[in-house]
């Protein structure tokens, strides 16, 4: 086990204020994540991939508790109501008190649907993010949005409720296949793109390592985008305001993974498309150029990621797809633009003609 000292990034909310460790051996680092937790009950939530593979870095940490593990199939169709009842039936079988704590150990699936399952169990409970990919280490688990999937759109129920703490050991990145990686950076690229123009700079000059999983080159972007969620979810923990712009190529991506049925893009995949397509919207409106879409494209070709929405996928249906995102109000659209990098804005009244053009010109 590597013992250096992690990074330790804050999410202030006041009393429910909570630590995002980001380092070597935290799994194994068990005094530190047994600490966070308050009661004698503890369910673990994985999936069938990643508990064989480090669910047992852990299980020395639960002894003398009362625990068991939920275990999801691997894969975004899974985060569904009907396994947060199974979720939840495994809390009751557990016979877990209010003082019990729901673990998360996964990527985001795992840690949407558990953390939704533990803000139902007993109307909130306690629980803690171990995530495993790098899209959960710079996102999901930081922030409090969880949920699960519905056939007609993504996250359409869910809960907002924070985690304890964080702990993100960037040890399991190790395992993780290169498809997942590169949707993780996605992720990444989102948050500098939104509001950090010299992060985005940076992340265009280390390009290289980063595809390369140079390991310094990822602990920095790591710890650079979670201290930026961080500080948005400070700010705007209901997402009233500022936080929407989280959502940057999300309303276009998220019905791409609808269309999709959850199985043909990977979230991040449907992101890195979703930015291009607010990006050429951004153009269409007069709101930014082309200069500055060019310049998210090659950023995100150069770390491997889509751009072009797959063949095959219907321009109007999408359309109707996006008519059910969260941010949108009184049958009006409202995405996620920008005036350039760094500088994203909330647009209320969005034509649906002018974002049809864009879907039909974006092969
Ligand atoms: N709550 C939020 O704020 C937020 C933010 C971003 C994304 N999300 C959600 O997160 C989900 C996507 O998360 P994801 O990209 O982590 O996908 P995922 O949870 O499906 O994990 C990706 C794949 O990697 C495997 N895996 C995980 N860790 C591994 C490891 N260390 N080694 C080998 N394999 C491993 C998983 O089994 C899975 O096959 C989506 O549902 C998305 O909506 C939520
Ligand atoms: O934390 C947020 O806020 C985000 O929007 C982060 C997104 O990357 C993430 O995909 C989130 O799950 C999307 O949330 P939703 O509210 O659009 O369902
Ligand atoms: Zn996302």
């Amino acid at each position: 086990m590597n013992d250096s000292t992690p990074q330790t990034i804050t999410v202030a909310l006041g009393q429910r204020s909570y630590p995002v460790w980001i380092g070597a051996g935290l799994l194994g680092d068990h005094a530190r994540w047994r600490a966070m937790l308050r009661g004698r009950h503890a369910l673990v939530v994985s999936n069938t991939t990643v508990a064989p593979l480090y669910l047992p870095r852990i299980e020395a940490g639960l002894d003398g508790l009362r625990w068991s593990s939920f275990l999801l199939d691997d894969g975004e169709m899974h985060k569904t109501f009907a396994n947060v009842g199974r979720a939840l039936e495994a809390l009751g079988a557990l016979g877990a008190t209010r003082d019990a704590c729901v673990i998360a150990l996964g990527g985001g699936v795992v840690g949407d649907l558990a953390g939704f399952s533990a803000a139902c169990w007993m109307r909130g409970i306690d629980f803690i993010q171990m995530p495993t990919t790098l899209l959960a280490m710079v996102d999901s688990s930081v922030g409090g949005k969880t949920g699960v999937n519905l056939p007609v759109g993504k996250n359409l129920a869910g809960a907002f409720h924070q985690p304890r703490a964080v702990i993100a050991d960037i040890d399991t990145l190790a395992t993780l296949p290169e498809r997942e990686y590169r949707a993780g950076l996605a992720e990444v690229v989102k948050g500098a793109a939104i509001g950090d123009e010299p992060f985005f700079a940076w992340l265009e000059r280390h390009a290289a390592a980063l595809a390369a999983r140079d390991p310094a080159t990822v602990m920095e972007a790591i710890a650079r985008k979670v201290t930026y969620k961080a500080g948005v979810v400070a700010r705007d923990e209901t997402e009233q305001g500022e936080r929407a712009l989280l959502n940057f190529g999300h309303t276009f991506g998220h019905a791409l993974e609808t269309a999709g049925h959850y199985t043909a893009l990977l979230h991040g995949e449907g992101v890195a498309i979703g930015m291009r397509l607010a990006a050429r919207l951004s153009e269409r409106l007069g709101m930014s150029d082309a200069a500055a879409t060019a310049r998210l494209q090659r950023l995100l070709e150069s770390l491997g990621l889509p751009v072009a929405i797959p063949p095959g996928v219907d321009p109007p249906q999408l359309l109707a797809l996006m008519r059910l995102d969260k941010k949108n109000t009184a049958g009006a659209l409202r995405l996620i633009l920008w005036r350039g990098i760094g500088r994203a804005e909330i647009v209320g009244g969005v034509h649906e003609a002018d974002v049809l053009a864009v879907l039909q010109d974006a092969g």
